[in-house]
């Protein structure tokens, strides 16, 4: 469905403060690994990072290329490269329309309405649901929400998805299905996560903590050495960091 399924992420020295407070500090993370992970715990600056690589928010410093593509600079480029899913479909979704939520983002890369509806309705036939093509946003369950966004994402055909846990709060078949979907879909992928089990598949892995990368590596002793330092954490009764 995709051309070669690869992150191609190449951010440098990306800075974002917000009214004088440093978010995120002097970025780097540059890879070609097709599965790219971030973890990190609350508050790190995982949604700021992955708003920023979608081109959402403009960075204070630094430049982001995707594929080549300046993210900030460039945002018709933008938005046929990265795509983004959200960690709550109700931030995503605007239309009350199945097929009118999915034909959007086309419309948005300047198709016309009539193709617009025939990429949205290839699509749902893709995911077996063109049953769904009119159905009421409201009547569905959250993991079909899920999909929904999934699917209007994907149908915008971007080399990257970024996943900023969007799999939180749904079960255990409803991630594997949805998981399985975006295999199928060979399209590169930036999954964002506190929790490393979301992310022991991924090829290469960053560590956020307070807004800097601390490490990164290959997903096995990364996310062990994550998992213990969340644990000595946990054992400690300070929350201070919590009231960020
Ligand atoms: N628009 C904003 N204005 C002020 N502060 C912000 C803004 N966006 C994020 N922050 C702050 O930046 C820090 C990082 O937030 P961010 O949402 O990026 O972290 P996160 O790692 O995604 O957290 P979580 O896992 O809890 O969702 C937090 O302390 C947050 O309060």
């Amino acid at each position: 469905m995709n051309q070669a399924a690869e992150a191609a992420i190449h951010c440098r020295g990306l800075c974002h403060e917000v009214q004088g407070r440093v978010i995120l500090d002097r970025i780097d993370l540059c890879t070609d690994a097709a599965r790219v992970g971030v973890v990190g715990r609350n508050g790190s600056g995982k949604s700021t990072l992955a708003r920023i690589l979608a081109g959402l928010v403009r960075p204070s410093a630094g430049q982001v290329r995707i594929h080549g593509i300046d993210i900030a600079r460039d945002r018709r480029a933008a938005l046929q490269t990265v795509g983004l899913l959200f960690q709550n479909p109700e931030h995503q979704i605007i239309f009350p329309r199945v097929d009118e939520e999915i034909a959007f983002g086309l419309r948005q890369q300047g198709l016309s309405r009539d193709e617009a509806g025939r990429r949205a309705s290839a699509m749902l036939d893709w995911f077996g649901n063109a049953h769904w093509s009119d159905a009421p946003v409201t009547e569905l369950s959250q993991g079909q929400k899920h999909l929904v966004c999934m699917m209007a994402v994907l149908a915008m055909r971007p080399r990257l998805l970024i996943l900023d846990e969007p799999f939180a709060g749904l079960d255990i078949p409803t991630r594997l299905q949805l998981a399985r979907y975006l295999d199928r879909a060979s399209v590169g992928l930036l999954h964002i996560s506190h929790d490393p089990a979301d992310l022991a598949g991924c090829d290469r892995v960053f560590w956020l903590d307070r807004g800097r990368i601390v490490a990164d590596g290959p997903p096995a002793p990364l996310l062990a050495r994550f998992t213990e330092e969340m644990q000595r954490l946990g054992g400690l009764d300070d929350i201070s960091d919590l009231a960020g």
